[in-house]
C-alpha cells in the first residue's frame, strides 16, 4: 500500500484520530500553503530525478527551516533511496520525502514522547524558555487536557520576575478552573515553587505545573535560578521533577535551536513544546530539532485556544504537511 494511502487510512479509522489529524492539517496550513505548493512546481519543472533537482529541493527544504545538517541527511537518503526503487519520475518521489521526514523524525533512539505523568503519585512538571515564546498559554492549555483526563492540577507562579506573568497564570488557572499558588512579584521563586510542592501535595494533586521566569538581569542568574528551583523540587519529591519541558517558539526559526542549546546546557530538558506552528510557513523546524538536538518533541502549539496543544505525532505532522495530495487518494 502507497505511504499516503497508509496514512489517509490512518487517519480516518476513529473519530479520535480525524480530530488529531483535522487539527494538524489547520495549525500546518501556512507550512504546507508553502512548502507543499513549492514541491509541486519543483516536480512539475523537473520530470526526472537528477543533481539539479536534489539542489532545488534542498533549497527547499532549507527555507522550510528544515536545518542545514538535517537537509543533507534527507537528500543523501532519498537519492539512496531513489537508486534503490529505480525511481525515474519526480512525481513518484513525493511520497518517499514524506516517508522520509516520518523516519527522521522517530529517529534511531528511544526517546520518548510521552510525558513521564505517574498513575498513582504526584507528578511535577517544571516548564522554562525565554520570555515570550508561550509558557504560560502552553501550562494553561496542558492544565486543560489534565482536568479533562480526570487528574487534580495545581498551578504554581513561578515567575515572580514580572507581575503580568502571575496574572496572566491566575487568568489561565481561573478559565480551567484549577488552583494557583502565588506570591507577590519579585519574592525568591524557589519559595513560591516549595509552596507549589506542599500545597499540591496536601491537596492530594495528581500534576503539579511549574511557570519559572523567561528572562531576569542576565543568563547566568536565570540558570541559576533554574537550578535552584530544581533541586527544590528534588527535595520535596524524590526523583521529581518529572520532566522538564522547554518551550520554543516556532516561529523564531533557528534562534529556537540557539536557545534550547542554552537551555539544556544547564537544565536536564527532557522534552520540548513547539508553539506556535500556525503561526509559521517554516514547521521544517521541528524535524531540525529531533536530529540536530536529540530532544524529544512532546507538544505542538497549533493555536491560541484552550484545546490547541497537541501531542507530537510524526505521522500526522506529515498528514498536515502533505494533506492536500494525500486527501486525493
Ligand atoms: N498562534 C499561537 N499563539 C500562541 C501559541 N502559544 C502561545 N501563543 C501566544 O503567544 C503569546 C505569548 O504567550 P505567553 O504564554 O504569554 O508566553 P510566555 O512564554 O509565558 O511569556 P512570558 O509570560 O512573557 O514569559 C500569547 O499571545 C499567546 O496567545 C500557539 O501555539 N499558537
Amino acid at each position: 500500500m502507497s505511504f499516503f494511502k497508509k496514512l489517509k487510512d490512518k487517519f480516518t479509522t476513529t473519530e479520535k484520530e480525524h480530530e488529531v489529524s483535522d487539527k494538524y492539517k489547520a495549525g500546518l496550513s501556512k507550512t504546507r500553503d508553502s512548502f507543499s505548493s513549492k514541491i509541486n512546481n519543483l516536480v512539475a519543472r523537473y520530470r526526472s530525478v537528477d543533481e539539479d533537482f536534489f539542489e532545488d529541493l534542498e533549497e527547499i527544504l532549507i527555507q522550510a527551516d528544515v536545518g542545514v545538517m538535517t537537509v543533507m541527511d534527507l537528500v543523501e537518503e532519498l537519492k539512496t533511496e531513489v537508486k534503490r526503487q529505480n525511481i525515474k519520475d519526480s512525481a513518484d518521489l513525493k511520497e518517499v520525502i514524506s516517508e522520509k521526514l516520518v523516519e527522521i523524525y522517530a529517529g534511531d533512539d528511544d526517546t520518548s514522547e510521552n510525558v513521564n505523568i505517574q498513575d498513582d503519585d504526584l507528578s511535577v512538571i517544571l516548564f522554562v524558555g525565554v520570555n515570550g515564546v508561550g509558557k504560560t498559554t502552553t501550562i494553561g492549555k496542558m492544565a486543560y487536557q489534565l482536568k479533562q483526563q480526570g487528574k487534580k492540577v495545581v498551578l504554581v507562579a513561578g515567575d515572580t520576575f514580572r507581575a503580568g506573568a502571575i496574572e496572566q497564570l491566575e487568568v489561565w488557572g481561573e478559565r480551567v478552573g484549577v488552583d494557583v499558588i502565588k506570591q507577590a512579584a519579585g519574592s525568591d521563586p524557589a519559595a513560591v515553587i516549595y509552596d507549589g510542592v506542599k500545597a499540591a501535595k496536601s491537596r492530594g494533586a495528581d500534576v503539579l505545573l511549574c511557570d519559572t521566569a523567561g528572562r531576569l538581569q542576565n543568563k547566568v542568574n536565570l540558570m541559576n535560578e533554574l537550578s535552584k528551583v530544581k533541586r527544590v523540587i528534588e527535595r520535596e519529591i524524590p526523583g521529581a521533577p518529572h520532566e522538564v519541558l522547554l518551550v520554543l517558539d516556532a516561529t523564531t526559526g533557528q534562534n529556537a535551536l540557539s536557545q534550547a542549546k542554552t537551555f539544556s546546557a544547564s537544565t536536564n530538558v527532557t522534552g520540548i513544546v513547539l508553539t506556535k506552528l500556525d503561526g509559521t510557513a517554516k514547521g521544517g523546524i521541528v524535524l531540525a530539532i529531533r536530529k540536530e538536538l536529540k530532544i524529544p518533541v512532546k507538544y505542538v502549539g497549533l493555536g491560541e485556544q484552550m484545546n490547541d496543544l497537541e501531542k507530537f505525532d510524526a505521522n500526522a505532522f506529515v498528514y498536515g504537511l502533505f494533506a492536500d495530495m494525500i486527501e486525493q487518494e
